[in-house]
C-alpha cells in the first residue's frame, strides 16, 4: 500500500509509546530529554547579594557624591563571597564587599571599588550615583514554587546549569530509544573489508547511526545480512530489547527485495510499503508487540530522506519530546532546479543569508544512491508534487537541518 507522506507520518506517530524515565547523573545529561517538570524549591539568589567588588552602604547617603564633593565613610566589616556579614551598616559606615557576597542588613546599595579611595579604615566615595541599582535581590531570578523547566525539554547548556542551581544531581530523563540497524544485501560488505568485484561497503548503517544519535536515540548495530529471509529475520530477532528496528535494502520490487517476506515470516503487521516522496519511495513500516519496524531503501540518499521524514519524528516523540518537526522557512533559489517533480521531492541544499534575503541552492548532484550532496547540506528544499523545473529566484520551502 502506497501512502502520502503526511499519512505515513500520522500512522507511525500514533503508534509511538513514549519511553519510561530513568535517573541519570547530571554530568551525563547534556542533550537528554528531561523526564520531570522541575519547580524551584528556593528563591534564587537565596539572599540579597552584591554584583560588584566595592562597598555596601546606605545608598541615599552617597547619591550626590562627586570627586569634588566626596563622602567619607568608615569601613566596619569585610564580607568575602561565601562569608556572612558580622554587622549592619548605618549612616557614616560602609562594609567592604566582594562580588557574590551577601549584603549586610540595612544596606541599600553598593559602590564599585573604582569609585572609591581607600585609606586604612576610611573609604572616600567619589561617585555614588546608581548605588541602589547595584544589588541582586533575593528571588529576582527564581522564586519558591515557580515552574522552571518542563518535562520534554532538551537539556542544553542553560538547562544543565539551572538543574545544578536547583541541586538536581540526578534528574529524571527519558530513556533513549534503542534502535537496531541491519544492513541487508548480498553485495554489502563490512566497512573494514577490502573491496572485491560486485561488492560495496555498508555506508548506510554508519550514516543512519549518526542520524539516530542526532535524534537523541541509541544505535545497536546488528550487522549485515545477505538477501536471505532467514538470515535477516534471525538478526532482527536477536535484539529483543530494542524499540525500533530498521533495515536498509530489499525494500523495492526486485527478486531479492525480501523485507516484505521477512515481515510475513516474523508476524509483523505491515502498515504501508511505499510513501510518495523522492527519494525514499520504497519504505516498509510494520508493527509487532508495540515495536516499530522500518524497511528503508538501500539507496543511501533514499534511506537518509526516509529516516529524516519518517523515523526521526518517531524517535523524537518516543524520547519524550513535545515537538518533533524541524523548523521550516521560505528561501529563494540561487540556482535553478532543473528536474520536473512528480512525487514530493526533498533536495539536499545549502542555505545562507545575504542582507535580508535567505538564499538556497542544491548542495550537489542528487542521485538516490549519492551521498556527497548530503555531506555539505544544512537544509532540505521541499519541492511540491507535480512541480515544473524551477528557475533561479523561485521562492521555495526549506527545512533547516543542524548546521554543517
Ligand atoms: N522495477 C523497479 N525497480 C526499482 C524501483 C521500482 O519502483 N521498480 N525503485 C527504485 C528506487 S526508487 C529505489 S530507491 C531502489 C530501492 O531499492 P531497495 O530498497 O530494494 O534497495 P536495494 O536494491 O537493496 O539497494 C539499492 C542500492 O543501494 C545499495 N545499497 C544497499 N544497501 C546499502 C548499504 N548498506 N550501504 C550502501 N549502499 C547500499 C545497493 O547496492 C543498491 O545499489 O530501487 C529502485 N529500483
Ligand atoms: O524513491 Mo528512490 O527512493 O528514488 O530513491
Amino acid at each position: 500500500m502506497s501512502v502520502k507522506l503526511e499519512i505515513a507520518q500520522d500512522i507511525l506517530l500514533n503508534l509511538v509509546t513514549v519511553m519510561l524515565t530513568e535517573r541519570v547523573a547530571l554530568s551525563e545529561c547534556w542533550r537528554r530529554i528531561l523526564g520531570e517538570t522541575v519547580r524551584s524549591d528556593m528563591d534564587f539568589p537565596p539572599f540579597d547579594r552584591s554584583p560588584l567588588d566595592g562597598y555596601a552602604l546606605i545608598a541615599e547617603e552617597v547619591v550626590n557624591a562627586t570627586p569634588e564633593n566626596p563622602v567619607c565613610l568608615k569601613q566596619i566589616d569585610y564580607i568575602p563571597a561565601g562569608g556572612t556579614p558580622n554587622t549592619s551598616v548605618s549612616f557614616g559606615t560602609a562594609c567592604r564587599i566582594m562580588t557574590g557576597a551577601p549584603l549586610p542588613p540595612v544596606a541599600t546599595g553598593v559602590v564599585r571599588l573604582e569609585d572609591t579611595i581607600v585609606n586604612g579604615d576610611n573609604v572616600t566615595i567619589l561617585d555614588g550615583r546608581g548605588a541602589d541599582k547595584n544589588i541582586c535581590f533575593r528571588g529576582e531570578e527564581l522564586f519558591t514554587g515557580e515552574e522552571i523547566v518542563s518535562e520534554g525539554t532538551i537539556i542544553n547548556a542553560g538547562v544543565m546549569g539551572m538543574l545544578a542551581v536547583l541541586g538536581k544531581s540526578r534528574p529524571y530523563v527519558f530513556r533513549k530509544p534503542r534502535v537496531a540497524l541491519v544492513a541487508t544485501g548480498s553485495e554489502i560488505i563490512p566497512v573494514d573489508f577490502p573491496l572485491v568485484p560486485g561488492k560495496i561497503r555498508n555506508s548506510n548503517s554508519y550514516m543512519l547511526s549518526a542520524q539516530v544519535a542526532e535524534a537523541g536515540a541509541q544505535t545497536i548495530l546488528l550487522g549485515n545480512a545477505s538477501d536471505n529471509v532467514d538470515e535477516i529475520s534471525h538478526l532482527l530477532e536477536s535484539a529483543s530489547d530494542c524499540d525500533v528496528f530498521i533495515t536498509t535494502g530489499g525494500a523495492s520490487v526486485g527478486d531479492y527485495d525480501l523485507i516484505g517476506e521477512v515481515y510475513k515470516k516474523m508476524g509483523i503487521t505491515l502498515l504501508f510499503d511505499r510513501v510518495s516522496i523522492k527519494p525514499g519511495m520504497p519504505v516498509l513500516a510494520g508493527i509487532r508487540d508495540g515495536k516499530i519496524y522500518l524497511g528503508l531503501s538501500g539507496n543511501p540518499a533514499a534511506a537518509a530522506i526516509s529516516f529524516e521524514q519518517l523515523v526521526r519524528p518517531v524517535l523524537m516523540k518516543m524520547s519524550g519530546r513535545k515537538t518533533w518537526w524541524r523548523p521550516r522557512i521560505k528561501a529563494v533559489l540561487a540556482a535553478p532546479f532543473k528536474k520536473k517533480t512528480g512525487a514530493k521531492r526533498f533536495v539536499w541544499a545549502r542555505c545562507w543569508q545575504t542582507g535580508t534575503d535567505i538564499l538556497v541552492e542544491p548542495s550537489g548532484a542528487q542521485g538516490n544512491g549519492m551521498l556527497k550532496s548530503a555531506m555539505g547540506a544544512n537544509a532540505l528544499i521541499v519541492i511540491p508534487e507535480n512541480s515544473p523545473p524551477l528557475p533561479i529566484g523561485t521562492e521555495v520551502e526549506v527545512i533547516l537541518l543542524a548546521d554543517a
